[in-house]
């Protein structure tokens, strides 16, 4: 028997009869036959009421699915012939703004079962292929952004993952290195959450990968969707997962996300090697980003009086760059990009071994191989690597960045570039403009290795502080696995 896809209630306040159906895209919130608009103006006023039901009217008075958390119906009492239907949803804003909100509708007793019947139905419209009741376990930074991460949780996102059922596992990582130290060794992690969220900047998931890579089965480790709650001072992996910032927006894409597979990067320096998911720069970035510790007085404003400042000194960061490039002419990068954007490649299904993978180049101790191409510069400004489009919600610094099309995108600039033309560049950046620019190169590349010439300097790995010696990067196809809103970057493309 097909699940029912209407049912027939009563608004709480004042006993009006609704229908609500079940159509395609939404619930729709309707008065039943035999209502008369002169008789209760507002009747439907928690979601927005409407007289008359022309396209748009309907429109207003419906939930998307995707929106919707949970329903439950609390079944009637023997003193009370009627139950009542709870229906817990995001108000969502054309801003990506989200509020949690609830309508309860008042259901006769004797339809109760076709009740249930039909609350089966709305979840699987609701849920689609989204795990419900995910098992979480998050992970909160109480020092990310102004060390406001925990009273912003606590307020926005828990109620509206208790809201969705979610079974939630809450640690407060206590030091530097303690969330990469509770991924590594956690017994049963795999078996035992949907996801890694990370509540925190984009530190918290770079130690989390690193933790992972630990892990006895790598693989399976990596399997495990890692996501975030932006309550960090840089939120990039939220941006572009998500495509908004806003904490109830971000945790309703938790509870809705689906897993996608997406490529990560091994990092060899000194002796060590790291994972990184984001992004590396040297130069002007690294040193706006980690160098203007004395301007923190400014807020978020640092980062770009420190650009300027170094643009108008004309900052050079003198260094060689060894790299395999396989996409070199924007030409080349927009073809690339169109290929693989239009590849279904949610869930990588290549064979994964249970051990990292080796690195086809050696590490950064080993020869540059011959077919890579050096540059020796004296007088690079920028050198920015990423694996995602979106650096912070207001820089697009990779447009044609894909999950898992098996390259980085890697932008250098020159210091002898003009300094109208730097600037130029920069205010593209917002809106990702800047990628047509006579006066940057944008590769794609698989791997590279950049060498420091000057004594001392910045190195941003993921916007975490890393030694200012060479390091090697390699990247691994689909190694590692997020949560996304959607199965792709939020980004507009290129
Ligand atoms: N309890 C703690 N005490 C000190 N440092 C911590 C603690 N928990 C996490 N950290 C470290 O804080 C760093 C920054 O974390 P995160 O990215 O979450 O916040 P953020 O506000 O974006 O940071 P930043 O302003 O430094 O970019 C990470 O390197 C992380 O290891």
């Amino acid at each position: 028997m097909p699940l029912p896809d209407s049912i027939v209630g009563y608004t709480q306040a004042d006993r009006v009869r609704v229908r609500l159906v079940l159509e395609d895209r939404f619930l729709l919130l309707d008065h039943a036959p035999g209502y008369s608009d002169q008789t209760s103006a507002g009747c439907l006023s928690s979601i927005s009421c409407v007289s008359a039901p022309s396209t748009h009217a309907l429109r207003q008075n419906s939930i998307v699915y995707f929106n919707i958390l949970w329903a439950e119906l609390l079944p009637s009492t023997l003193q009370n012939q009627l139950s009542v239907l709870t229906i817990d949803y995001c108000k969502v804003k054309n801003d990506k703004k989200a509020t949690l909100d609830r309508v309860s509708f008042l259901i006769d007793a004797q339809n109760e079962r076709t009740c249930e019947d039909w609350i089966d139905n709305l979840l699987s419209k609701a849920y689609r292929n989204a795990v419900r009741n995910k098992r979480l376990l998050v992970l909160i930074n109480p020092f990310g952004g102004q060390g406001t991460a925990m009273t912003r949780y606590m307020r926005d996102s828990a109620p509206m993952l208790a809201a969705a059922r979610c079974r939630v596992y809450e640690i407060e990582t206590k030091y530097k290195g303690h969330a990469s130290e509770i991924v590594e060794n956690m017994e049963g992690l795999e078996q035992k959450y949907d996801a890694i969220v990370c509540c925190s900047g984009d530190g918290i998931p770079h130690e989390v990968f690193n933790g992972l890579c630990k892990r006895t089965n790598v693989a399976a480790a990596f399997k495990v969707p890692v996501c975030q709650l932006p309550c960090g001072s840089g939120n990039a992996l939220c941006h572009n997962l998500v495509g908004s910032n806003d904490l109830p927006f971000a945790t309703l894409s938790v509870i809705k996300g689906i897993p996608i597979s997406v490529d990560l990067c091994s990092l060899t320096q000194d002796n060590k090697r790291y994972i990184t998911f984001l992004s590396q720069a040297l130069g002007m970035i690294a040193d706006c980003d980690l160098g203007t510790e004395n301007m923190r007085w400014m807020g978020e404003s640092r980062f770009t009086v420190g650009l300027i400042m170094r643009v108008l000194s004309g900052a050079k960061y003198p260094c060689r760059v060894s790299v395999r490039i396989s996409h070199e002419s924007r030409t080349q990068v927009r073809q690339a990009y169109q290929e693989h954007k239009n590849k279904d490649e949610h869930m990588s299904t290549s064979e994964q071994s249970d051990q990292l993978p080796e690195l086809k180049y050696g590490t950064v101790h080993d020869p540059v191989p011959e077919d890579w191409k050096s540059i020796d510069s004296s007088s690079l400004a920028v050198f920015y690597v990423g694996k995602m489009p979106w650096m912070s919600s207001d820089a697009l610094f990779f447009p044609a960045a894909l999950p898992r099309d098996g390259y980085l995108d890697m932008v250098l600039i020159d210091s002898s570039v003009p300094k109208k033309e730097i600037f130029s560049i920069l205010l593209g950046v917002a809106e990702g403009k800047h990628f047509d620019s006579k006066y940057l190169h944008y590769y794609k590349v698989d791997a590279y290795r950049i060498e420091p010439k000057a004594q001392s300097g910045y190195i941003s790995i993921d916007g975490e502080s890393f030694n200012f010696t060479p390091f090697q990067v390699e990247l691994h196809p689909g190694l590692g696995t997020l949560l996304s809103r959607t199965g792709e970057f939020q980004a507009p493309g290129i």
